[in-house]
């Protein structure tokens, strides 16, 4: 296994997960169980849905958590924390439960997509950790599927790694652009790790190394005849580097039976270069040859670019995609929600002035429901031990408009979150990229309404309540102002 990801990554935590334990070792609560929901409260770039991702790193840091000797040693420098608290994280092992979104689900604002039942000080370490992953991966995820939305079926390369902001932003980033919908990456190691397709062209110092345009072009299509995608912009693109192309497509690879794949244009007017190229190109018999286009590229300028008529096969999209640069953090957070208390758990929630920062609270669990035609209507939050019956007309409340009386009527539903762990051991048999990548592309075309995938003003999904959940939280919201 390679060693990037056989790190001990357990100190990846604040320290305030550190010191709120020893609180609550010295408090004898520590085997008070708890449970706690992550969720998010705004789609990044306004808009209608996001993609989970993260899992399978989540997975990985509980299932390898553990404090090693060094580890120990520098939280006793620390000088807070007695022996007997770290005696008990030296034996630490992650013993609770955890609930999730299966990977790539696609997921809405103020719905818990990952909950976490288990003894105090277990459910509370592990907080960094989780949403780190989360934040991370369905923020590249959610951007990716954006611009392969932008895309109109052009295929999208993830050429990130060089602006990412380190090692681990690049490769995880890699493999969560993939679960969004980018079909390749250029990044090496997330190819060595996950199998995403790897590819690329060539950089300009390639070009700038010989001492003309045509001997590098040459040197290139004689070395890789089969797939020779030449770098056009650095002299200039249409009057040295489209000429140059056909050129080799002629001399060289003809000569050889094999036909010029692709030019790459990286600078200037994409849409205005894309155009002429493909003329030039068209006129020399080079029907069959693509253009790839690159340059600080994101969904906004692959919709213009596309607008504009350019004439681009496929988009090589690096900074934007790799940090999501228009909406850099996702902010997903972690929430106590209930506290069990002589074996029952008593709901928890945390009141703002703003309604939307009101948490929801105690144990739940969270539907989609469906149409008759399989489209995604509404997610539905009900208390975890509720019957939900929609055989006949199902009441909901819509928190937005209470009063409303509203039905599901002739819906399906389907509980979005599944076990992962219990009692600490692994009980999910995880999917394979390929099937975690298959889910997000059905989810898109079969359960989502096209509305809630427009880039402006996208329909709001509904986040819907069971009447019993809705009247447990507003009794609760009246006992805590109380
Ligand atoms: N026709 C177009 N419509 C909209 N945006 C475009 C068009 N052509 C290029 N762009 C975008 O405009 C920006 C141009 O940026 P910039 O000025 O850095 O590029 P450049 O002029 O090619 O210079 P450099 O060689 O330094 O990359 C890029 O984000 C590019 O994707
Ligand atoms: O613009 P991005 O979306 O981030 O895409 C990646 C960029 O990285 C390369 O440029 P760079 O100048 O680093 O190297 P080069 O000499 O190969 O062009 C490539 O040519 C793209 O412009
Ligand atoms: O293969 C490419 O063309 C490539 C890869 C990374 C960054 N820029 C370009």
């Amino acid at each position: 296994m390679k060693q990037f990801d056989k790190r001990n990554l357990t100190m990846v935590m604040d320290f305030y997960e550190l010191t709120m334990s020893n609180g609550y070792f010295r408090e004898q609560d520590r085997d008070t169980r708890v449970a706690f929901d992550v969720f998010y409260r705004k789609n990044p770039d306004g808009g209608g849905y996001s993609i989970f991702a993260g899992l399978e790193q989540i997975i990985e840091y509980i299932q390898d958590l553990h404090f090693d000797d060094d580890d120990i040693a520098y939280l006793r420098e620390q000088k807070i924390f007695e022996e007997d608290f770290l005696e008990y994280l030296r034996n630490f092992r992650f013993e609770g439960d955890l609930y999730a979104f299966p990977e790539g689900t696609i997921m809405y604002p103020n719905e818990p997509i990952l909950t976490i039942v288990a003894p105090l000080i277990d459910a509370q370490l592990v907080e960094t950790a989780v949403l780190l992953q989360v934040n991370h991966q369905s923020l590249v995820a959610t951007k990716a599927s954006r611009i392969v939305r932008a895309a109109q079926g052009r295929a999208v390369s993830d050429f990130g790694a060089r602006r990412a902001h380190n090692m681990d932003a690049a490769v995880y980033g890699a493999r969560a652009a993939y679960i969004g919908g980018v079909n390749g990456t250029a990044t090496v190691l997330s190819g060595e790790m996950f199998g995403i397709p790897v590819g690329g062209t060539m950089a300009h110092s390639w070009v700038m190394y010989y001492e003309d345009e045509y001997t590098a072009f040459k040197k290139y299509a004689e070395t890789y005849p089969d797939g020779t995608v030449l770098l056009i912009d650095t002299y200039d693109v249409l009057k040295s580097g489209v000429p140059n192309a056909i050129r080799i497509a002629k001399e060289v690879l003809e000569p050889m039976g094999k036909r010029l794949k692709g030019v790459r244009i990286d600078s200037g007017d994409l849409a205005y270069l894309s155009k002429k190229t493909r003329k030039m190109l068209d006129e020399a018999g080079l029907t069959d040859c693509q253009i790839v286009a690159s340059n600080s590229l994101d969904e906004y300028t692959i919709s213009s670019l596309i607008d504009q008529g350019g004439r681009i096969d496929s988009f090589g999209v690096g900074e934007r995609l790799i940090t999501s640069k228009s909406e850099p953090v996702f902010g997903a957070v972690y929430k106590i929600s209930a506290v069990k208390r002589d074996g029952v758990y008593q709901p928890r929630i945390k009141v703002s002035e703003n309604v939307e920062k009101i948490t929801n609270p105690g144990l739940k669990k969270v539907y989609r429901i469906y149409d008759e035609t399989g489209k995604a209507v509404a997610d539905l939050i009900g208390k975890y031990d509720e019957e939900i019956d929609l055989t006949k007309p199902f009441r909901y409340v819509d928190p937005v408009a209470p009063w409303r009386q509203r039905t599901f009527d002739n819906c399906t539903g389907k509980e979005l979150q599944v076990p992962i762990f219990k009692d600490g051991k692994l009980v999910y048999k995880q999917p394979s990229l390929e099937e975690i990548r298959a889910y997000v592309k059905e989810q898109m075309k079969e359960e989502m309404w096209p509305e809630e995938q427009r880039f402006e003003n996208p329909h709001v999904h509904y986040l819907d309540m069971t009447p019993d959940y809705y009247d447990m939280k507003m009794e609760l919201l009246y006992e805590v102002q109380k």
